[in-house]
């Protein structure tokens, strides 16, 4: 069996990271990490810069092969059901990855193709995601006349063209304006809500962070704190998120407790 439902018959966590450790060379990068993502949830991965959420996240899209620890998707361990693990996956990357000389349709239509739809497949869901960001009548625009949040926006509808059941964010608001960062926010929530996809959202903003979200605070390539906003204020040593997630990642502190 590829996919395991545990010994509950309970339907498994949409991402299951167990012991993963991961270095550079002499540097480590990841020390022992272990988190869940369950479906229909939104997870913040609260990091700063150089706290590992990147390379996590390439470990979880297999651009690195996890030496050490292990990586469940929808219950498929990544290394031995590769196919059936990454089927399920869908990435925004932090770094732009549109043509910005193609249209929108051509960009979805592209993607659509490598991912073995049909012309008419792709079409069809490429006007739908379209619409669902509120850029349909921009689907013949070429992507460089669009801000950089309406592109931020087509990435998703990219992602989301194989309809993926859990969803990885790389810092997908650096850059953006006060309502772009909102209307991403409130998409991707929605989508969780709504459709019971998973989303694990990483960024190193707190105000991100709302009451709903569950929380993975990580730095220096350790879990520093994870669950519900309280588990993680209370981890934290109480007060404001921001006042806690100032102690969690200050290693004085840290090595005091
Ligand atoms: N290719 C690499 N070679 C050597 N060290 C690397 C490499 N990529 C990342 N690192 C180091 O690994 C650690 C984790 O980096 P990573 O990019 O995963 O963090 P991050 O939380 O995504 O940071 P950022 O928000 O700055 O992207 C950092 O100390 C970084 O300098």
């Amino acid at each position: 069996m590829a996919a395991s439902h545990g010994a509950s018959g309970a339907a498994p966590p949409a991402l299951e990271v167990s012991g993963l450790s991961h270095a550079y060379g002499p540097k480590h990068a990841l020390h022992d990490v272990s988190l869940r993502v369950m479906p229909g949830e939104f997870t913040v991965l609260l990091g700063p810069n150089g706290a590992g959420k990147s390379t996590l996240f390439a470990l979880v899209t297999r651009l690195f092969d996890a030496r050490q620890g292990s990586i469940r998707i929808f219950g498929a361990e990544l290394r031995r059901h590769p196919g059936q693990a990454l089927a399920q996956l869908g990435v925004v990357f932090q770094q732009p990855t549109l043509d910005p000389d193609l249209s929108l349709r051509q960009n979805l239509a592209y993607s659509a193709a490598l991912h073995g739809l049909s012309r008419a497949e792709g079409r069809r869901r490429a006007e739908q995601e379209l619409a669902r960001i509120g850029l349909l009548d921009r689907a013949g625009d070429a992507v460089r006349k669009l801000s950089g949040g309406q592109r931020r926006r087509v990435e998703m509808a990219r992602a989301l063209l194989t309809r993926p059941r859990l969803l990885l964010m790389d810092e997908p608001t650096v850059g953006l304006d006060a309502a772009s960062r909102s209307f991403l926010l409130g998409h991707v929530r929605r989508l969780c809500r709504e459709e019971g996809l998973a989303v694990l959202w990483a960024t190193h903003l707190i105000d991100e962070v709302d009451e709903n979200s569950r929380l993975i605070v990580l730095q220096e390539g350790r879990v520093r704190a994870s669950g519900g906003l309280r588990d993680v204020l209370a981890e934290g040593g109480g007060g404001t998120l921001r006042e806690a997630f100032a102690r969690l990642t200050d290693e004085a502190w840290k090595g005091g407790a």
